[in-house]
């Protein structure tokens, strides 16, 4: 039985093309097509409308970490409305315990380097970004378009890479079965070589949000 915001495996491999990557260290998942190619431009448009420069928690001084844009995406946009229905559906979460949906967009030569989406237990910003709504549990991405070159998303330390392609979905679980976080998630939304990428990302927290 998964907490509160918490998916689960069993229910996530419910889902038909939803694939688990084999690694007993993470659990990690994937599944092509998860979004129609029409929601897919709907959601890309509101993200070109509103991108503002992204930002990271407990900044290591690297201007040239995370070099995309960002854009909150407003839950009154019918688009998001129905994105935010398909993930209830599929991952059976709580929405109070979702962070809003976020959209991000890579040029050429933009990155997000490794890094990990739970906050660092012991970093100066934990307490200002999870003293509300506690940890951040499971992340859901979904790539909205195909990248001519670069901009796959590779988890080094359990040997996978995911080739952005328009409506897959990739999630997965923060952390490991006790609780405690896993740094086996640690991935890298490597550079666009050529193209542009454009990816949905939406978290949850352990309790709710705001
Ligand atoms: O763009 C990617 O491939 C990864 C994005 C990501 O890791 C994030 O936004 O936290
Ligand atoms: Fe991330």
């Amino acid at each position: 039985m998964a907490g509160p915001g918490e998916s689960s495996t069993d229910r996530l491999l419910a889902k038909a093309g939803m694939q688990r990557a084999p690694s007993a260290k993470i659990e990690l998942f994937q599944c092509r097509d998860f979004l129609s190619a029409e929601l897919c431009e709907e959601l890309i448009a509101l993200i070109d409308a509103g991108r503002r420069p992204s930002t990271i928690a407990d900044d290591n001084g690297d201007s040239y970490f995370r070099t995309s844009e960002t854009c909150d995406l407003s839950a009154s946009e019918p688009a998001v409305q129905r994105l935010e229905a398909m993930l209830l559906e599929l991952n059976g979460i709580d929405p109070a315990h979702g962070e809003p949906v976020q959209g991000q967009r890579y040029a050429v030569g933009q990155e997000f380097k490794a890094h990990t989406d739970y906050f660092a237990p012991d970093g100066l910003d934990f307490h200002k970004f999870c003293s509300v709504a506690g940890q951040r549990t499971w992340t859901f991405m979904i790539y909205l378009n195909e990248v001519v070159a670069g901009g796959a998303t590779r988890f080094k330390t359990v040997g996978k890479t995911f080739q952005p392609e328009a409506g897959k979905l990739l999630c997965w679980n923060n952390r490991r079965p006790d609780g405690s976080v896993n740094p086996n998630t640690l991935h890298h939304g490597m550079k666009v070589r050529k193209g542009v990428k454009y990816v949905i990302t939406k978290w949850y927290r352990e309790k709710e949000w705001g």
